[in-house]
């Protein structure tokens, strides 16, 4: 878990394409790290809906986690930066959508698969 953190990055390293999905303070959009190649989740997050939803402390303890947290069951931040409307959070790209969404396409879990996912959320509680 030991000797990571990620870093300020500027937005002009990255190919910017399409929209992966959205939460609640804007949109997460697949990019293209020019230098690598490698493709990252750019999780943008409007500062005017963060401050009208009272979410400055949260949204400051999801980065502070993130950028300090390397784990192989916790998404990877590898860098952020701001502009004036927005911050950016340049995560590690994970395929495959949402549990939600896999759960509700099949039903119902197995045990097996069951165990594996709650193994991971209950690890850190
Ligand atoms: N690292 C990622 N890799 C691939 N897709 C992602 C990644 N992060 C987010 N997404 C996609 O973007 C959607 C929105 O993510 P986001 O983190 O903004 O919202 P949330 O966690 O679902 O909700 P909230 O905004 O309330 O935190 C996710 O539901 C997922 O489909």
């Amino acid at each position: 878990m030991e000797g990571f953190k990620a870093k300020q990055v500027k937005l002009t390293e990255f190919d910017v394409m399409n929209t992966l999905g959205t939460g609640s303070f804007g949109r997460v959009r697949l990019a293209k790290q020019k230098s690598t190649g490698e493709y990252v989740a750019l999780k943008m997050l409007k500062k005017a809906e963060i401050l009208r939803l009272k979410q400055v402390d949260h949204i400051i303890s999801e980065n502070t986690i993130l950028s300090n947290i390397n784990h192989p069951f916790l998404i990877k931040m590898i860098g952020f930066t701001q502009d004036d409307r927005f911050l950016y959070f340049v995560l590690e790209y994970v395929a495959g959508g949402e549990l939600f969404t896999y759960l509700r396409n099949k039903g119902k879990l197995d045990n097996p698969e069951a165990l594996f996912y709650a193994a991971q959320v209950y690890i850190f509680v």
